[in-house]
């Protein structure tokens, strides 16, 4: 009987954090460390309650900005397992610009703000990460993930640009521009990398599913410049 081949698959359960004071404000986030608001503290309690009937899985990794942390403490509790911290999962870098409202950065970055609004793959905010850098960054990190846990089941807790990245690549959309999927925080998303030496090559297999924050204050939206207004 010939022997099966090892599972080189890699499930991830994909969550973007909870909420933040900065997030209800539109304020660009990227790399600064912003906590949960009480919101996010409530999203990320749920959270863990859903991920805690998701027992294949064997180990929990996280950007090592606070908001992710915070959002899978609860998981990690239910689970009982340690969340590994990385610095390649962080949000894109937004550079001089992180705090800043849409008007704001159109005030005192009228150029930057232009620049933002033409989408190039090649921009970056004033002192910040293009989106083709922040991209090869998250692929990177992807692969190395899927390399380490060929065959395994995990968690990931990341950012709203990390998961835009993993939506762009996997439908082979252009790597800016407006969102074209919902992102909302501490929403479950579920890919599968069959391959750590192809990690661009993603299989969405679940998206944007809230079924566990239902009855909690609607999510701040943005319209297709990101941070320009609260849709509500
Ligand atoms: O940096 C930000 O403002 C947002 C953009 O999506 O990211 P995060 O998911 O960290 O709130």
């Amino acid at each position: 009987m010939p022997t099966p081949k090892p599972d080189t698959t890699t499930d991830l359960i994909l969550i973007r954090h909870g909420e933040t004071a900065w997030n209800r404000e539109l304020r660009f986030q990227g790399h600064a460390d912003v906590p949960l608001n009480d919101i996010g503290h409530e999203q990320a309690r749920r959270l863990g309650l859903r991920l805690a009937g998701e027992t294949v899985v064997q180990h929990i990794l996280s950007s090592d900005l606070m908001r992710a942390q915070q959002t899978a403490a609860p998981a990690a509790s239910q689970l009982s397992l340690p969340v590994v911290t990385s610095a390649g999962l962080r949000e894109q870098f937004f550079g001089v610009v992180e705090g800043m409202r849409s008007d704001e950065i159109q005030s005192l970055h009228p150029r930057a703000w232009e620049e933002w609004l033409e989408f190039r793959e090649d921009h970056a905010m004033p002192e910040g990460e293009t989106a083709r850098e922040f991209h090869t960054r998250i692929i990177a990190a992807l692969g190395s993930i899927a390399a380490a846990h060929k065959g395994q089941h995990l968690i990931v807790v990341t950012h709203g640009g990390v998961l835009d990245m993993v939506w762009r690549t996997a439908r082979g959309l252009s790597l800016s521009g407006p969102r074209q999927s919902d992102i909302p925080n501490a929403g479950f998303n579920r890919i599968r990398i069959a391959d750590a030496a192809r990690p661009d090559d993603i299989e969405i297999v679940e998206w944007a599913d809230t079924r566990h924050l239902a009855d909690l204050p609607p999510q701040p939206t943005y319209d297709q410049t990101r941070h320009l207004k609260n849709k509500d």
